[in-house]
């Protein structure tokens, strides 16, 4: 029977939700709704406690209801909503951006990822006076036209990588290439470097399921972009301040020209942001030809979250409790998938991790791979640890997320889970 919240959701919102990996389409069955959550759980409808390692697609770092951020919140809330004017929070949270993530001299606040993505492609076409810009398969940028090719996250769920409505003369300038394949962006700059504008890159690839780079992947990258006068877009909207204060640039060592941020730079609200070299972030509008604008731009609340979360992930020691517990549990995993014989592999970076039942034995960095991993045994998986009260990604195309409220016995507990699962997978 279908669950009535989700049935009525049907009648009015599309597809009875608001984006679409929440759809359940990638493993079959229905959506949890969501009531409240606190820590490393989401309180659902079933009136069950889930142990969450989808943590709002990664904003949740500190994990869920964090009364510092709440409050922050709420004070800010308390005079008023937006004035469509600068205010100093905004200053003040650039200022933190700028502090964290040293490589951004010059910020610009936005809504979301989508947004942010968006605009530093426009910024790198109108700085360098080109027109192509470089993806890589499989990795997602938010649905702005220009980066919704080949795709990753729901676009690979929902089978549609090259969406329709997106107009073949604007695809036909995104050039994609594999992830991990330093020869192919070479070859393609030998082709037609003079015209590509910019490399985006997710510096650790979490759209299609967690695939770090390969050593001297980011580096190679870089120095293509310097040999051709391209930009270097690092887009972190997923990594950013979660691989460490600053993010996977800071965690690899590898500085891009531009970065984009999202998710947890708004704490939980809709907040996206760019930043980079002052020369290019110049270009911007007003003091640049490039134009860009929001009226809910740089938002009080969504400051005020941000700068809440900003102060969590500062606390001292807190990437490497967040790695340590990452490792707790992918190492339970892998020995509780190794004492039921099921062949599983596990990539992870601090806070995040991927799952890849395979029978390969080598590591997992290419798409190719992905694409060929037991999906059934996935979904059967999910729906087994979620029987079991764990919920992960809807998806075998999306990371995992743990979070510094998962404790010990949280972990412990999702491991005890995954032995019952895999014991009858
Ligand atoms: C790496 C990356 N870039 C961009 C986006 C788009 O962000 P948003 O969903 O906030 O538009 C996402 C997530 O959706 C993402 O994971
Ligand atoms: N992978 C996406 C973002 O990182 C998942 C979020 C969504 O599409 O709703």
């Amino acid at each position: 029977m279908t669950h009535p919240l989700f049935e009525e959701a049907k009648q009015y919102i599309v597809g009875g939700v608001n984006s679409p990996v929440r759809a359940f389409t990638g493993v079959g069955g229905e959506p949890l709704f969501v009531e409240s959550a606190q820590g490393a759980r989401v309180h659902a409808s079933d009136g069950r406690a889930y142990i969450d390692y989808v943590g709002s697609w990664g904003p949740m770092i500190g994990g869920h209801s964090r009364p510092e951020v709440i409050e922050a919140v709420q004070r800010a809330a308390s005079r008023g909503l937006s004035f469509g004017a600068p205010t100093e929070v905004e200053t003040a949270m650039a200022k933190r951006i700028c502090e964290l993530v040293p490589s951004i001299e010059r910020v610009r606040m936005v809504n979301s990822g989508t947004e942010a993505t968006m605009t530093a492609i426009r910024l790198a076409r109108g700085y360098t006076g080109r027109e192509r810009v470089v993806k890589f398969e499989g990795n997602y940028h938010g649905h702005s036209d220009s980066l919704l090719v080949k795709a990753g996250s729901g676009a690979l769920t929902q089978g549609v990588p090259n969406s329709p409505g997106v107009p073949a003369g604007l695809a036909d300038l995104t050039m994609t290439l594999p992830y991990n394949d330093l020869d192919a962006v070479r070859q393609a700059f030998a082709e037609k470097g003079d015209e590509i504008a910019c490399i985006i890159v997710e510096p650790v690839a979490g759209n299609m399921n967690c695939i770090p780079p390969e050593a001297g992947f980011l580096e190679g990258l870089k120095s293509v972009c310097e040999e051709y006068g391209a930009v270097l877009i690092f887009d972190e909207v997923m990594t950013g301040f979660r691989l460490a204060p600053g993010g996977a640039q800071e965690w690899a060592g590898v500085t891009p020209h531009l970065t984009t941020l999202g998710k947890i730079v708004g704490g939980g609200m809709p907040v996206g942001a760019l930043g980079g070299q002052q020369k290019i972030m110049e270009y911007l509008s007003p003091m640049g030809p490039v134009y860009q604008a929001g009226t809910l731009s740089g938002n009080p609340l969504g400051m005020a979250a941000g700068l809440a979360m900003m102060d969590i992930i500062s606390e001292p020691g807190f990437h490497a409790r967040l790695d340590q517990r990452t490792a707790q549990l992918c190492d339970g995993l892998l020995e509780a998938a190794r004492e039921a014989g099921i062949p599983l592999r596990i990539n992870r970076v601090p806070g995040m991790f991927g799952l890849f039942f395979t029978d390969e034995q080598g590591p997992i960095s290419r798409f190719s791979q992905v694409s060929a991993c037991d999906q059934d045994r996935f979904k059967r998986f999910f729906h087994g640890m979620l029987e079991q009260g764990v919920y992960l990604a809807p998806s075998a195309f999306e990371a995992g997320f743990v979070s510094s409220a998962h404790s010990e016995q949280d972990i412990a507990s999702t491991v005890d889970a995954a032995r019952t699962v895999m014991a009858r997978l």
